[in-house]
């Protein structure tokens, strides 16, 4: 091709590659599993060997490569994939099988049309004994006609709420083999005689997962600051109502509502990205580490990844939400881009790890620092967990007259995440005492669990966000970002008011004082709201929006985009004569009878 486009980059610059998938596949497109799901396994599963033979063609395009794992049947159990993958030592190939129909290799993206390779995970059989599931790397299509490959059926799953632009397929293997050295063996192994070498660590495989997750954290981030800027622009256009009678309409923006609607979404944006950054370093070095041999971050990444993922889409779902809503009728046309932005953001609540299961992840990591506390042990030096060891104040000083640096409100989230994470470990073990199983007292302590992995990430958010802050020099800057970071904290004290109060920690006086510092800091934020969201510099490419059109002629576009729908090409539609018409011309003769 003239233009040939430039090899990917695939060293570990997770933080473009990323902020690409994300912008890039707002909607999906074909490379997008490639980009954030192969090449990483590739990067972090594939043994020296193996990179070298599959990392250049994959930078250089030479193949679309997909990750598919989930099953028809399971997605988050991967204990229970079905696909099988059974090692023939006479040839030293595998022979990959779909026993069932449940085991149909179902979602992943751009496996229906776009890719002709894919990471397979499949349960891995050698020997005659299971060792569970593990990644290959595996022809689909024939790389010049792109027809599947013998044993191979695949294809689209057809419509979905949202991204249907993305291909997500389906895949079944006939008994088709593949060379031994198609298993990715950086970490697990399988000699030519069959024997099975186990990795360091069991959860190596599951890199890729990791990744995402972290690399969703920046993305709902992105997701809420670009519905932000769409709400925020059109609220500062569109004028509707009065609040001094006779004074003339006002613009939407102006109402409380409206800005209480909004903002929150803006200071959250802002939070998901500064923990986004933090969660996507610390990946990239826990995968330095492991490639040095040290695999003691691995849990801690796992735990934090999991954590957020779950809280920052859930969040991020109600956020845009709240942001289409704020935007009336034009908020619900396509022409708004909210749909769009909606559809793909609030999958991520599902891809990559359900959200509760997500949170019951991290929830186990609080669960061994309870066991630790109540043992009576000292704090490993983490600063992530540390302040769970430690004891706060007895009662919540929000309203104390200095809170440097918002300690006051910092330490208040620490109570509730502390207090949250012994209350149900305590009940975890009472449950036990009482005779229960460990894992039938774990399910009936679960929802108590996911609040406080919730507590524990909001304490994590908000630390990251005062921490940050702190850091910015230019004051003029630092007093902008200083109003969204009050308005952050004091709408999150209000939102986890109920587990402030139940103990007694904080007072009804308390929560209406943090109130008043929300009003406060809409009132501040509201004359910079318009700059601050043209800060951000989206491109109207990318906001996908009449409505957030930096140049705010919403109403000309928003005729012009009506009259450019298939619909109006014409006065009259084709079918008009055939039915309505002919509908109501017989009504009409009837009439006359
Ligand atoms: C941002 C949006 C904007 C734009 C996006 C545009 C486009 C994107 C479009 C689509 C998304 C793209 C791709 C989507 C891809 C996918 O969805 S891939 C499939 C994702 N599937 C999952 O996430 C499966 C979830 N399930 C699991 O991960 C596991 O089953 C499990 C729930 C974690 C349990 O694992 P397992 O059964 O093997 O383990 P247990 O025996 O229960 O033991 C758990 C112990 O293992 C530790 N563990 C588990 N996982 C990990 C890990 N990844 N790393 C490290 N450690 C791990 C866990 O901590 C337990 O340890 P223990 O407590 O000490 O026992
Ligand atoms: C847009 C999109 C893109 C995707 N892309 C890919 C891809 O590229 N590759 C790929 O492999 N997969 C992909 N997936 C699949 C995705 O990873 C799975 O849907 C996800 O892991 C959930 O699994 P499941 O759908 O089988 O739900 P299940 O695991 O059946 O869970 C169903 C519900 O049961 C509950 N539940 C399940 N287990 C537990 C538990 N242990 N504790 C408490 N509650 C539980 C939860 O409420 C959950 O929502 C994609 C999915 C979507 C929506």
């Amino acid at each position: 091709m003239e233009h040939a486009p430039k090899a990917i980059d695939v060293t570990n610059d997770v933080e473009m590659r990323t902020f690409n998938f994300f912008t890039m596949g707002i909607d999906g497109h074909p490379l997008g599993l490639h980009l954030d799901m192969a090449i990483p396994t590739i990067l972090n599963n594939a043994d020296e060997e193996q990179q070298k033979d599959w990392l250049p063609k994959a930078a250089n395009r030479e193949f679309i490569a997909t990750y598919a794992q989930t099953e028809m049947g399971h997605g988050t159990n991967l204990k229970k994939l079905e696909t099988t993958a059974t090692y023939d030592p006479k040839t030293q190939e595998f022979v990959l099988n779909s026993p069932t129909i449940t085991s149909t290799k179902w979602w992943p993206g751009n496996l229906g049309k776009s890719s002709n390779y894919a990471v397979v995970m499949a349960q891995l059989y050698t020997q005659g004994k299971c060792h569970g599931a593990h990644p290959f790397f595996v022809q689909l299509r024939d790389l010049n006609t792109h027809k599947p490959l013998k044993g191979i059926t695949v294809g689209d799953i057809g419509p979905k709420f949202g991204m249907n632009t993305v291909d997500n397929g389906f895949l079944q293997f006939d008994h088709v083999r593949t060379p031994r050295r198609s298993m990715f063996m950086k970490h697990a192994k399988v000699l030519p005689d069959g024997r099975y070498v186990p990795p360091v660590h069991d959860k190596l495989n599951y890199s890729a997962m990791v990744f995402i997750r972290a690399a969703i954290v920046s993305g709902m981030a992105y997701h809420l600051l670009v519905t932000s800027t769409i709400a925020v622009r059109y609220s500062a256009i569109r004028r509707q109502g009065e609040i001094t009678p006779g004074a003339g309409e006002v613009k939407v923006l102006d109402y409380q509502t409206q800005q209480h609607r909004i903002f929150p979404q803006l200071a959250r944006g802002l939070a998901f990205r500064l923990s986004g950054q933090y969660i996507m370093k610390l990946y990239t070095q826990t995968m330095d580490d492991i490639r040095n041999g040290d695999i003691s971050a691995v849990p801690d990444l796992h735990a934090l990844s999991c954590g957020l993922k779950a809280v920052t889409t859930h969040h991020a779902a109600l956020g845009l939400e709240q942001c289409r809503m704020a935007c009336g009728g034009h908020g619900y046309s396509q022409a708004s881009g909210f749909p769009l932005h909606y559809s793909v953001a609030v999958g991520a609540c599902t891809y990559e790890g359900e959200n509760m299961v997500m949170l019951l992840q991290t929830a186990r990591h609080l669960m061994k620092i309870a066991k630790a506390i109540r043992a009576g042990q000292s704090p490993k030096s983490n600063k992530i967990v540390d302040y769970l060891f430690h004891k706060g104040p007895p009662k919540c000083l929000i309203d104390q007259a200095y809170d440097t640096n918002y300690r006051n409100v910092l330490e208040s989230f620490e109570h509730l995440a502390r207090r949250q994470t012994l209350e149900v470990y305590d009940k975890l073990v009472q449950l036990q005492q009482q005779g229960r199983n460990y894992e039938q007292a774990w399910n009936d302590c679960a929802v108590e669990l996911c609040k406080a992995t919730r507590a524990h990430v909001r304490t994590f958010l908000a630390r990251t966000f005062v921490e940050e802050i702190d850091k910015i020099s230019d004051l003029s800057i630092k007093s902008v970002l200083q109003d969204l970071l009050q308005l952050y904290l004091y709408y999150e004290v209000t939102e986890c008011a109920t587990g402030l109060l139940e103990d007694g920690f904080m007072t009804g006086q308390q929560h209406k004082y943090a109130k008043k510092k929300i009003y406060e800091a809409l009132e501040k934020i509201r004359p910079n709201a318009v700059s601050i969201v043209d800060s951000f510099d989206f491109q109207d490419r990318e906001l996908h929006s009449v409505l957030g059109r930096r140049d705010g002629n919403v109403y000309e576009n928003l005729l012009k985009w009506a009259q450019s729908s298939p619909l109006n090409k014409t006065d009259v539609l084709p079918f008009h004569h055939k039915y309505l018409g002919k509908m109501m011309e017989e009504a009409r003769q009837r009439s006359k009878i």
